[in-house]
């Protein structure tokens, strides 16, 4: 699960006035987290304090390590604490750690300076701090953040904060773990159980959420049981899209496929004989269970006409590239848009750099106020569903990051959304099958070398 500050401070008091005070969900933080850390018996360890519950929950790892035998020194460079919870655990930690004026270097840094009570970029004294820290050769773990790491979005972040070799986040994610400009920061991240009860609407997809069940087929299934959608797409210019679209779709199972293509499309039919074919001027005759439309497509040729068809169904429609420039939101069933972020700049009239530093708020927003199911793209995809609640997908997989790529996801898309609602998330299982197949091919061909229908083979052997 990923949260806000705000949330984390929620659920912090919610505890707290039901009984469980600050001082014992340090206690639960520090020892969940100290077997973790990968300290040897010989390290040297600086544990770097600040003044409020990061620093509490700092001393007490500092205690915990001391207790097992480690040297431990304390650096507090911005002064004592200044949380009762955290000044009482220093008061009896300090007795068994040597708490220093002036840093030395150590084999270990434990980053306690600030967490999710850090508001806008990192002011005084501690600036310096971070630098320091960032000059050690230690191998550094933040606890909760690395310090100047906002919680929430990067839009105000300035570049300085820790660099992390790992992060132990308490109780869920912050969003800026999956943003571009924060994530590096973190290092290797882990999630640290607190014991306290889950709330939030955005979760994590790794690979153990992919359903392979998906890839099951029923002895006694006919085609018609894995539905039957039509992929509209391609231009004069730009014809191997739906083609790309297609074959994808037909990897992801689907039943019965129609690819609308332009006349100059023609010469490539052979390449896909198992599609069945229309023009794009020909009219939308029989009802389909999704439509997808868009990849290879650009505004004019004929758009809005067949938009007009379109619209009408009352299938899942997926929108892509070329049919997401102008504000189609008006369908009678499921919408699904797949942004990448300069698409979705233009959808939202925001530029690239407000959404990729506030992509959740955004992504949210704009999901609830169209009643969409949004698919905003990059290395950390987002799903977000109408009521503006989502997952971010994890599997990170750089071979996608080529013309293509997109076109895939919508054959899946449409795969999947042709289910007739069989399946549960389609549109997150059609990302992370997406990701996982182009990690698997990475295993065997060099990211840089992988082509986008290398992706599609893979499809079926993940
Ligand atoms: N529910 C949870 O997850 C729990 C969280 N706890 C810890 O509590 C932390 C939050 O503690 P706090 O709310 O006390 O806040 P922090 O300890 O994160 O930071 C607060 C301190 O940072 C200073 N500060 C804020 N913005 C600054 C800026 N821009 N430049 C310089 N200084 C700045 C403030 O003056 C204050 O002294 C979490 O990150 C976590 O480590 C645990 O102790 C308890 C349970
Ligand atoms: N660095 C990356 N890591 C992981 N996935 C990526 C990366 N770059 C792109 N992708 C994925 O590849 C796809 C690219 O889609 P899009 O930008 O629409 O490409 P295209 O123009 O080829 O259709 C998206 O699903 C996106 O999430
Ligand atoms: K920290």
């Amino acid at each position: 699960m990923i949260y806000t500050a705000a949330e984390i401070k929620q659920i912090d008091q919610t505890a707290t006035q039901n009984g469980m005070p600050e001082s014992i969900l340090m206690e639960r933080a520090a020892s969940a987290i100290v077997p973790k850390l990968p300290i040897e018996s010989h390290s040297t360890i600086l544990v770097v304090c600040g003044t409020g519950n990061n620093g509490g929950d700092g001393w007490v790892v500092a205690r915990e390590l001391a207790v097992k035998g480690h040297e431990v020194s304390v650096w507090l460079p911005l002064g004592d604490s200044k949380s009762e919870a955290a000044s009482t655990h220093a008061a009896y930690a300090s007795s068994l750690v040597r708490v220093i004026e002036q840093p030395v270097a150590t084999d270990i840094v434990i980053d306690a300076l600030f967490g999710v009570g850090l508001s806008g970029p990192v002011t005084g004294k501690a600036r310096d701090v971070i630098e320091w820290v960032n000059q050690q050769m230690a191998t550094v773990l933040s606890i909760d953040l690395p310090s100047g790491i906002p919680s929430d979005h990067a839009l105000e972040f300035d570049g300085l904060a820790i660099q992390a070799t790992r992060t132990y986040c308490l109780h869920g994610y912050k969003r800026t773990a999956f943003l571009n400009r924060t994530s590096p920061y973190y290092g290797q991240i882990e999630r640290i159980d607190i014991g306290l009860p889950h709330t939030s609407g955005w979760s994590v997809l790794t690979e153990s959420d992919f359903n392979r069940s998906l890839l099951e087929r029923d002895r006694f299934s006919h085609k018609t049981d894995y539905g039957h959608g039509i992929l509209i797409g391609g231009s004069r210019h730009l014809l191997g899209a739906p083609f790309l679209g297609g074959r994808a779709a037909i990897r992801s199972g689907i039943g019965l496929l129609n690819l609308s293509v332009p006349r100059e499309a023609s010469p490539f039919i052979s390449t896909l004989p198992e599609a069945m074919y229309n023009q794009h001027t020909d009219v939308l005759e029989q009802s389909y269970d999704a439509i997808a439309i868009g990849p290879g497509m650009v505004e004019g040729e004929g758009m809005d006409t067949i938009w007009q068809q379109v619209k009408h169904q009352s299938c899942p429609i997926i929108v892509d590239a070329g049919a997401l420039s102008t504000r189609r939101f008006e369908t009678r069933g499921p919408l699904i848009l797949t942004p990448h972020p300069g698409e979705f700049s233009r959808l939202t009239n925001q530029s690239v750099e407000e959404i990729e530093g506030d992509r959740f708020a955004v992504a949210s927003e704009f999901a609830k106020q169209h009643r969409v199911h949004l698919i905003l793209k990059g290395t950390y995809t987002l799903i977000v569903t109408p009521d503006g609640k989502g997952a971010v997908n994890t599997v990170e997989a750089s071979a996608l990051a080529k013309g293509g790529s997109g076109d895939i996801l919508t054959g899946i898309l449409l795969a999947l959304w042709s289910r007739k609602g069989e399946l549960q998330s389609p549109s997150e299982q059609a990302v992370l099958w997406h990701a996982l197949a182009a990690k698997s091919i990475s295993r065997t061909i060099h990211p840089a070398s992988v082509l986008a229908s290398d992706v599609i083979e893979e499809l079926g052997r993940i």
